[in-house]
């Protein structure tokens, strides 16, 4: 009697760009995709994946779990010791659309194994489109920042051709930008993508996201960190040119609905200080705001001075993550730290270089957010209902602060502001006491749609489960 022998399961190949906020929301749906049973190869940079090595076991934490994941490392062009954070991240992108798609190509020829049935790439890679048409595998876009910002950097030909760009000057940057569809009465010139502030409209930059992001039709899919009770007015308008998107997440909050509790893995560039969950443990409810500027962002010594001066001067308790690598001047002004600051900090500050950040917001000493208004951080401060203040430092950032800000109303937009103690104090007290009841309501109520949309049936799950679907039905080996 013939049996039935089930197919193998569909090979996909994930392709981040290397940012450790793209490298962390490709590795979870990679650890979704794997749990329902697909067989993962991960292409990391070399750099990437030398720093997610150095701290925790990621290798054998994805390898041991699920048989078939496999991590694959290609160079992006630059050298080891290239910093790869603040503005100088720009030099990445370039550098791996020239030096990695031959390397990419021969990869897939030669040594993946088994074939692949379907990419899924970075959407800021088309070269990753034109290798997968080349070699008959369907690709699917992963775009890691909000649906808004991805629409705001689609219509930056509109903008430019409507003559709404460049800037001009300082007092140009309240004018209202009228050809982002859906954005017309509260999006100014501040809140564009930050590459928009260039003089020239032929810059680069300009050039180079408003190009990558408008090649994203030509991809069987696109995937986004996002849920539909979030973003839905915007997302109507990406589908009239992007019909095929997958709105999956918050992907952390996902994973931990698929995942059983405690096999999620960590995943940083720096090693995770743990200690602050202890000094959490010993404050009131509601009275910490925890301040973090993810993993790229740089201020210089100034602004930093003047940020923990305004801390301190808050009153409040603050747990603030200063990386390594923050301040962009490190070696410049070597003047002694005020006694003040000292004294303010061991009273009612912690500092460390790297936090569980996840499990800093859910805690319930967490009141509030400082941030840059990263598109993760954003997301992870929405599911644990906790109120932001924005400041924001680069490209989508600006427009994700200006949503938050105007639009979903869960805190402030401080984009623009200088670093003065001054304004930091006023920040601080306003989201923490005088203006907290202005956005308790609109934190709890997105954080309950933030996770129903993650239930049983809802958007996010069964979007998920149809990405899984389509990708099973693109097995070619399933087929022949
Ligand atoms: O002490 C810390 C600080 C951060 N994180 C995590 O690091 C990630 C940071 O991601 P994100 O908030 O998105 O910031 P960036 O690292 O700056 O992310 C880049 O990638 C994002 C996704 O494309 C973009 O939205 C940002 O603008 C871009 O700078 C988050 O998951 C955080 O939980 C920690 O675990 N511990
Ligand atoms: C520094 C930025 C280059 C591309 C990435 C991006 C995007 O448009 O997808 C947004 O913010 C950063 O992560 C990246």
């Amino acid at each position: 009697m013939e049996q039935d022998v089930p197919p193998p399961p569909s090979h996909v190949l994930i392709f981040p760009i290397p940012a450790l906020g793209h490298v962390n929301s490709m590795l979870k749906l990679a650890e979704l995709l794997s749990v329902a049973g697909l067989r993962i190869t991960f292409l990391n940079s070399e750099y990437n994946h030398d720093r997610l090595t150095r701290h925790a076991d990621v290798w054998s934490s994805y390898t041991h779990r699920f048989p078939g994941f496999q991590f694959k490392t290609i160079t992006d062009g630059l050298p080891m010791e290239h910093p790869r954070v603040g503005h100088q991240f720009d030099e990445v992108l370039h550098s791996i659309k020239s030096v990695t798609p031959p390397l990419m190509k021969q990869m897939l020829i030669e040594d993946i194994k088994p074939p692949v049935d379907c990419i899924i790439s970075d959407g800021v890679m088309s070269f990753a489109v034109d290798i997968a048409s080349e070699l008959g595998i369907p690709i699917i876009y992963f775009r890691t920042i909000s649906a808004c910002a991805f629409w705001a950097y689609f219509c930056v030909r509109e903008i430019i051709d409507a003559g709404e760009l460049p800037i001009k000057g300082k007092e140009d940057m309240d004018r209202l930008i009228k050809n982002v569809p859906g954005m017309e009465t509260f999006l100014r010139c501040r809140d564009l993508p930050s590459f928009c502030r260039a003089e020239d409209p032929l810059d680069r930059n300009i050039q180079f996201f408003m190009s990558e992001t408008r090649l994203s039709p030509r991809a069987q899919g696109l995937i986004l960190n996002t849920f539909e009770d979030l973003e839905g007015p915007i997302l109507s308008q990406i589908r009239t040119h992007c019909p095929n998107i997958y709105t999956i997440g918050p992907l952390q909050a996902h994973l931990k609905t698929r995942v059983p509790s405690g096999m999620q893995s960590t995943n940083g560039f720096w090693e995770v200080d743990r200690s602050c969950m202890a000094w959490l443990d010993k404050q009131p409810p509601k009275t910490v705001i925890y301040v973090s500027y993810g993993s790229i962002t740089m201020l210089s010594r100034e602004d930093v001075m003047e940020l923990w001066h305004g801390l301190v001067d808050s009153n409040k308790r603050f747990l603030w993550v200063v990386r390594p690598d923050l301040i962009s001047d490190r070696d410049g002004d070597q003047s002694q730290i005020p006694e003040k600051l000292v004294e303010g900090t061991k009273e009612r500050g912690y500092m460390v270089g790297w936090a569980p950040q996840e499990e800093v917001l859910e805690h319930q000493a967490v009141g509030g957010f400082l941030t840059h208004s990263g598109w993760n951080s954003t997301l992870e401060s929405i599911v644990a209902g906790q109120p932001m203040i924005c400041w924001p430092f680069f490209a989508d950032q600006q427009v994700n602060s200006r949503f938050v800000g105007q639009v979903w109303k869960l805190g402030l937009d401080m984009k623009d502001h200088v670093y003065d103690r001054k304004v930091v104090e006023k920040m601080v007290n306003d989201l923490m006491v005088e203006k907290r009841e202005e956005f308790v309501e609109s934190t709890d109520r997105m954080s309950k749609l933030a996770w129903k949309s993650m239930s049983d049936g809802g958007s996010s799950s069964c979007n998920l489960d149809r990405l899984i679907e389509d990708i099973r039905s693109m097995s070619v080996r399933a087929s022949t």
